[in-house]
């Protein structure tokens, strides 16, 4: 995925298609839900001065193949959910859940059937024009789990920065040069790297270019769709408290799309969990985790591998994970 505005980070990871068979319209605006109440109500809804992000009602369907192969999905089914100023939600759930889909709508990659999107208190356009899409990606950057979409292989790291600082804020020439350098720093890599192409850096260093480059366009929130997903364990610890010290320092608001429990624990104060297109719950990370109210959320706890699991394939049983 590439988007010279700076509003697309990296590239959405594959994923199965969940299907239902049945079909029609995405159907109509939605409840908006309360918080606390309904099937969409524990995302919360409305919103309130506070909120950076306040969505209702969300849908989206999306419809594949023709005839008797005509399939469709609904990938949202009524979402609401508020985020609140300089906070950080988890959107937790098992593949397919509409994590991504959420995602891509928010910063204006899909839109919506139905519902509404305030951003920064603005209500933004289901089909955003160019300029208001160019607009929206100054207060919302989103990082994918693969940086190479978004870096040019043959583009040094230091001009795919400087591209999104003269898209979004006129930034050129030597003023550039320096804002590039102050960014790889705050992404914990060194002014020379500016030179570096994406082959020459590690995984972990591209995501950190990623990163940089998201923080180039100055939002006020990013999306972080499975950003540490492709990351060995150790590299996904550091860019993890990178991500903090970042959110703590500019006061970001971070939207973090995981379906790695613990990486949640790590970042976020609040989760909402998905399935199906819906959110089933939505609380204090240790709440939710420690203490789940709707099954799904506990069966996908303890589904989750733990440290020191392993998976084996046991004669007599499908393959099947044991304790180490
Ligand atoms: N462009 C598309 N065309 C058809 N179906 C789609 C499309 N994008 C998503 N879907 C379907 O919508 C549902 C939600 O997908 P989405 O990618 O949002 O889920 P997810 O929770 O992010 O999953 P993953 O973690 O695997 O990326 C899935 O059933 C998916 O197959």
């Amino acid at each position: 995925m590439k988007d010279t505005d700076g509003g697309v980070i990296g590239r959405a990871g594959g994923g199965s298609r969940r299907t239902s068979g049945t079909g029609g319209p995405g159907g109509s605006g939605g409840s908006g839900g309360s918080g606390g109440s309904g099937a969409n109500g524990p995302g919360g809804a409305g919103g309130s001065e506070g909120d950076v992000i306040a969505i209702s009602g969300l849908r989206k369907r999306f419809v594949t193949g023709r005839g008797s192969g005509r399939r469709t999905v609904d990938a949202l089914d009524d979402v609401s959910l508020t985020v609140a100023d300089g906070s950080c939600l988890a959107v937790v759930g098992e593949s397919g859940s509409g994590k991504s889909t959420l995602a891509r709508i928010l910063v204006g990659l899909e839109a919506a059937d139905a519902g509404e999107v305030v951003l920064a208190g603005r209500p933004v356009a289901r089909r955003p024009r160019r300029a208001e899409r160019r607009a929206r990606a100054r207060d919302i950057q989103m990082v994918f789990q693969d940086p190479n979409g978004s870096l040019n292989r043959r583009r040094t790291a230091g001009s795919a920065i400087a591209e999104v600082l003269a898209a979004h804020h006129r930034v050129t020439g030597a003023d550039a040069r320096r804002r590039v350098e102050e960014l790889l720093e705050q992404v914990g890599l060194r002014p020379a790297h500016a030179r570096s192409l994406p082959g020459e850096l590690s995984g972990g260093q591209r995501q950190r270019v990623a990163i940089a480059r998201a923080l180039a366009a100055e939002p006020r929130v990013l999306v972080l769709d499975e950003a540490v997903a492709a990351l060995d364990v150790s590299v996904q610890a550091q860019v993890l408290n990178l991500l903090s010290e970042i959110r703590r320092d500019r006061r970001l608001t971070y939207l973090f799309i995981t379906h790695d429990l613990s990486v949640v624990r790590q970042v976020s104060e609040e989760v909402v969990v998905m399935r199906q297109g819906r959110i089933v719950e939505r609380g204090s990370t240790a709440q939710v985790l420690d203490d789940p109210r709707h099954p799904y959320t506990r069966l996908l706890r303890d589904s989750a591998p733990r440290p020191g699991w392993r998976p084996v394939r046991a004669i007599g049983r499908d393959a099947a994970e044991v304790e180490a």
